[in-house]
């Protein structure tokens, strides 16, 4: 019997910077060679401030005589009625007006992570893509990699006990003091810094492995504590950490740091057990091996056994969420049930905490004031 063939999601991609680039690349490599065969991508259109930068995006990427559309403005991807997906890869202050717009037209929507500004901006476009009966998600590529899913596995599957600590810290240098100060990881109005640039992959391992966790049963954090240093350059956040308890069931606490102006440690993540460690290896975003150290004995630090498991894959890893999204687009489901709308919420509440606890506040007029859902 032939195979079934693949249910293949129309995309339109919303701006032409880095990472539209990185997740466009992924969407044109076959699926095949990741092993998928169920779901495929098209991309239908590009939408750019300038028609000539959206030109110039497809010509690189599929070549001089490419089908793909492309517009010099973002409202048409939104108004293409071949587009079924939006994919929103503008700085974070953006991604509001960008994801309610194309939500408006009827588009489901992935958007880059942070997803917005604050947690409400993204509470009112999760009531709207309710409202709408569209899909949402963040753009937490690093969820979908073969190796999160074999994380999990080993923080569940009992032999280590229950997480008692996590450290986990994405650090890289941007080399600020020479950048624009209109650079996206500088300006305050698109939400420059090191937080919710960076801040979002230790915040997927301590998700992953505290709030994920069975014993967990889905609680929220009971506190964060956060505290920033600012670049004197435009004063937004340059090493920032935090701290999230998560202590209504578990009795487990995250320790998490993000910095613009260092490079990464080897070792990015560490969740700690009394019976071992998950030592995750940088880069965090896309770690292609960890190690799991096993004690003698429960809180010995004697690690008597110690397992490695590394990963591969061709291309750059986004394709994994973009196959979750066609999947969940294919079976009509509202949000992905391994990067929900709950987690995209707890990060942007997080995040929120940690900036006005480091009294970091964006310009007047950046972030939307909305009625609370
Ligand atoms: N998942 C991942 O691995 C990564 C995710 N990201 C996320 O993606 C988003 C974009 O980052 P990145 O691609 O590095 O940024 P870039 O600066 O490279 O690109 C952003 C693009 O957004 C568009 N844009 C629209 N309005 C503005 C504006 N006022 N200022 C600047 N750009 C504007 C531009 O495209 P145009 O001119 O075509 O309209 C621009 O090229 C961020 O939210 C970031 O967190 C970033 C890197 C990696
Ligand atoms: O999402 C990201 O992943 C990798 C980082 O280098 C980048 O700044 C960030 O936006």
């Amino acid at each position: 019997m032939a195979a079934a063939a693949p249910f293949v999601l129309k995309w339109g991609v919303i701006a032409t910077g880095y990472i539209s680039s990185c997740f466009t690349k992924d969407l044109l490599a076959d699926p095949k060679e990741r092993g998928t065969t169920d779901v495929a991508h098209k991309i239908i259109a590009v939408g750019s401030r300038s028609v000539e930068s959206a030109q110039k995006f497809i010509e690189e990427h599929a070549g001089k005589n490419s089908e793909i559309k492309a517009y010099g403005t973002y409202t048409e991807v939104y108004a293409d009625p071949d587009v079924t997906a939006v994919y929103i890869g503008t700085p974070h202050t953006l991604h509001y007006e960008n994801a309610k717009a194309a939500l408006l037209a009827g588009k489901h929507v992935l958007c880059e992570k942070a997803t917005t500004s604050n947690a409400a901006e993204l509470r009112d476009l999760l009531a709207l893509a309710k409202e709408e009966k569209l899909f949402f998600m963040e753009a937490m590529w690093t969820r979908f990699q073969p190796i999160a899913k074999e994380v999990k596995r080993v923080a569940e599957e009992g032999s280590l006990g229950l997480p008692v600590v996590l450290h986990a810290d994405l650090s890289a240098d941007f080399d600020i003091e020479n950048k624009p100060k209109t650079h996206r990881m500088l300006d305050p109005k698109l939400g420059g810094g090191a937080l919710l640039d960076l801040g979002p992959y230790p915040m997927i391992w301590a998700v992953l492995a505290l709030y994920e966790h069975p014993a967990n049963k889905k609680a929220l954090p009971t506190t964060v504590t956060g505290s920033i240093v600012k670049t004197p350059l435009t004063g937004v956040d340059m090493n920032t950490s935090w701290t999230i308890n998560f202590t209504e069931t578990l009795k487990a606490q995250a320790i998490l740091s993000a910095s613009m102006t260092i490079p990464a440690n080897k070792t990015g993540v560490i969740i700690r057990y009394r019976n071992g460690n998950i030592l995750i290896q940088s880069p965090i975003y896309r770690p292609l091996s960890f190690t799991v150290q096993y004690f003698d004995k429960p809180g010995s630090g004697n690690v008597v056994r110690e397992e490695t498991k590394t990963f591969s894959h061709t291309g750059g890893g986004w394709y994994y969420e973009a196959d979750e999204v066609a999947r969940c687009i294919r079976d009509g489901k509202p949000e992905s049930e391994t990067w929900g709308h709950d987690k995209s919420c707890l990060l942007m509440d997080v995040f929120d905490q940690v900036r006005k606890q480091g009294g970091y506040e964006f310009p007047p007029g950046v972030e939307k004031v909305l009625p609370k859902h």
